[in-house]
């Protein structure tokens, strides 16, 4: 009995142990790693109370409006009524409460300001700690790196961080029309890249003829290679794929998933190592790998959520579906509308090249025209 779609995100966030290596690694090189510590300020930012604009910084008087200007060195604290010259990001003197942009003045004499009427105390300061505060949490453990997390690490003079070590593919495309050359090994070419994308490595990328014994020897040797196999391929009816899958020769967490397409697809372990065996009909196997493949990446790289995010669209065309099942269709969107693909049939090859992600629609047979729906971008870093 195939199993739904949310029971294998549950096996797979269940029975898949995410990976604990951990690299030192510089912050350039560390973009779109999963952290692998947290992160906490060493000290407080600005280290001071710090001008944002050219001008002056006055030790405000309610009752005052012209203020002299004095010169370095000054008093601690300037006293009230007096002022000093500064430029934008200098560190305010002790006293000094309230910053005057300099086109906001009248210079009565040379070392005299008259400010106009309306000015708020402690206007234009970016006080001390007031970015950052000394201990805060700037980088959780588990959470991507990503530019925005950058700004705060490396104002504190951080320069590497420890990250989760990159998950390693390897991949093993099974068929007697690879192995013979009659047809060239997209399937593995495209995960590959959508793995690379995604923030992988892919190892190794293998052809095998349809024979259990020559599959099992493969798998047997990808799997000290790397932290993740998938199979794609002979998975359908009398297939050798299938067939050591049903003897239980591999022992699958899950076969057969109520989704559209890829609903034959499987997820084994063999000596601790997850094994994915994706059907070999391409729009099939590289929906079957966003649905599937993509949380278990994510599984294996800490992700919290496995399921990647996603926007809400609305539906520009009617789509049919199958009822019964959770189905993958893709489409474009230009982040508010979304329009399915003129195809999308599992044995299709290319049209994923006119998209830019999918919806999910579980138990429906047609998605009608204005109904919200789900749009997953393929290009959003799945590992966030
Ligand atoms: N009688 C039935 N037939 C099928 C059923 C069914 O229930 N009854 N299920 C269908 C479903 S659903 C799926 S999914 C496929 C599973 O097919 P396989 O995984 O066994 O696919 P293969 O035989 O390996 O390949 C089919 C076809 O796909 C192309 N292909 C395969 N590998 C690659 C590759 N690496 N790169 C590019 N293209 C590839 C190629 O044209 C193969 O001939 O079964 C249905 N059948
Ligand atoms: O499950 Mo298959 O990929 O629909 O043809």
């Amino acid at each position: 009995m195939p199993i739904s779609y949310q029971e294998a995100l549950k096996i797979i966030q269940t029975h898949i142990k995410p990976l604990h290596v951990n690299k030192t690694l510089p912050l350039l090189k560390a973009i779109n790693r999963i952290a692998s510590a947290d992160v906490y300020a060493k000290f407080a930012l600005p280290k001071y109370p710090m001008s944002l604009k050219e001008g002056y910084g006055i030790a405000f008087s309610v009752d005052k409006t012209v203020y002299t200007l004095l010169s370095p060195p000054y008093p601690n604290p300037i006293p009230l009524g007096y002022g000093v010259s500064l430029s934008t990001g200098e560190r305010i003197p002790e006293g000094a409460d309230t910053i005057i942009a300099e086109e906001d003045v009248v210079l009565e004499q040379e070392n005299c300001i008259k400010i106009p009427l309306h000015v708020t105390q402690t206007q234009h300061i970016k006080k001390e700690g007031e970015d950052i505060a000394k201990g805060e949490l700037l980088l959780k453990k588990c959470e991507r790196v990503s530019a925005q997390k950058i700004t705060a690490l490396s104002s504190q003079g951080i320069t590497q961080i420890k990250t989760f070590q990159k998950t390693t593919v390897s991949i093993l495309s099974i068929g007697n029309q690879l192995a013979s050359g009659e047809i060239h090994n997209s399937n593995a070419m495209s995960l590959a890249a959508r793995i690379i994308e995604l923030g992988g490595k892919v190892d190794e990328i293998e052809i095998c003829e349809e024979n259990e014994t020559k599959i099992l020897e493969r798998l047997k040797a990808l799997v000290q290679k790397s932290d993740c196999v998938i199979t794609t391929g002979a998975m359908s009816r009398h297939d050798a794929m299938r067939y050591l899958l049903e003897t239980k020769t591999l022992t699958p967490l899950f076969h057969h998933v109520r989704i559209a397409p890829a609903k034959p697809s499987a997820l084994s372990l063999l000596e601790n190592k997850p094994i994915l065996h994706l059907p070999g009909l391409p729009l099939g196997c590289m929906l079957g790998f966003e649905m599937l493949g993509v949380p278990l990446l994510r599984q294996l790289q800490h992700q919290l959520c496995i399921i990647p995010d996603f926007i809400t669209c609305i539906n520009q065309k009617r789509v049919t579906c199958k009822d019964n099942c959770m189905s993958a269709i893709p489409g474009y969107s230009d982040g508010r509308n979304f329009v399915c693909a003129p195809y999308y049939e599992a044995g299709r090859l290319n049209i994923l090249s006119q998209c830019n992600g999918y919806t999910l629609m579980e138990d429906q047979e047609s998605i009608e025209e204005g109904r919200e729906i789900p749009f997953f971008y393929f290009t959003h870093p799945p590992v966030s």
